[in-house]
């Protein structure tokens, strides 16, 4: 099997804390992988590893066979890394279709001509409006985002990531804050992407991972505990016990 992300025997510490131990993760090509683990094992800290923002104290991180432990993120990002974030970063008074629009055109290398871009490009107009349709963002896209209902926000996080086109795309909680009856529609949206995306998830609620994944790596203060198919670390006792601990069901 293709691995498309892997890290070797990374560790990370701030002052005297370990909070990356050991870890050695393999996502394969075209999985929808899930990271999981109680508050504070250390998932977000690997995201931001896997995409530049920290750098680890020591391992690798290769993506599709290139080492890119000493790339700054937006090299990462044109190597084919995209993220989404736990917290809203889009532009409030720009609709849907204009930030899908100037990601598109980013992405392009015409960033600072994407007004005009849209105007005069069909392809990037079916671009666009091929990834609002996945992302059920049709209805609201001449909106200005910052009325929208909050779960349409994170569906066009989701949305601005995929417009870079990503290899491997890394999603931090993408349903947080959502209300539970539209949880799944956006994991749905995500886990219906080509497989020639590549998926790792961080999320807390179990319905979500479990629909989700095809793999689950667990992570217990910054070291992997387990990781297999989702029966096998659904049935695994340490797994179990760890849950059990925050009185979540697994
Ligand atoms: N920049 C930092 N400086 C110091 N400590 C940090 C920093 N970032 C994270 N930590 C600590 O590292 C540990 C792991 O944090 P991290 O946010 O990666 O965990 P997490 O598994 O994503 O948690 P949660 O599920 O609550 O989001 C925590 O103890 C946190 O306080």
């Amino acid at each position: 099997m293709t691995i498309a992300l892997e890290t070797s025997h990374l560790e990370k510490s701030f002052g005297g804390l370990r909070v990356t131990r050991d870890l050695s993760l393999k996502v394969t090509a075209g999985a929808r992988h899930a990271l999981i683990g109680p508050n504070g094992a250390g998932k977000t800290t690997v995201i931001n590893l896997l995409t530049g923002v920290l750098r680890p104290n020591s391992g690798r991180i290769n993506l599709e066979g290139t080492d890119i432990t000493d790339l700054p993120v937006h090299k990462r990002v044109l190597r084919g890394l995209s993220r989404t974030f736990q917290i809203n970063q889009l532009y409030p008074d720009l609709t849907p279709r204009e930030t899908v629009g100037l990601a598109v055109s980013e992405r392009l290398g015409h960033g600072g001509d994407w007004w005009r871009l849209m105007g005069s490009r069909r392809d990037v107009n079916d671009e666009i409006a091929e990834n609002l349709a996945r992302f059920h963002l049709l209805d609201v896209m001449n909106e200005r985002t910052v009325t929208l209902p909050y779960g349409k926000q994170r569906l066009l996080e989701i949305a601005v990531a995929i417009a870079a086109k990503p290899r491997v795309l890394l999603l931090d909680e993408p349903a947080a804050g959502v209300p539970e009856s539209e949880r799944h529609d956006i994991l749905a949206a995500v886990a219906s992407l080509p497989r020639d995306v590549t998926v790792l998830l961080i999320e807390h609620d179990m319905d979500l991972v479990f629909s989700f994944a095809d793999r689950i790596s667990v992570l217990v203060n910054g070291a992997m505990l387990v990781e297999g198919a989702p029966d096998e670390v659904a049935r695994d006792p340490q797994v179990k016990a760890v849950y059990l601990g925050e009185g979540a069901d697994v």
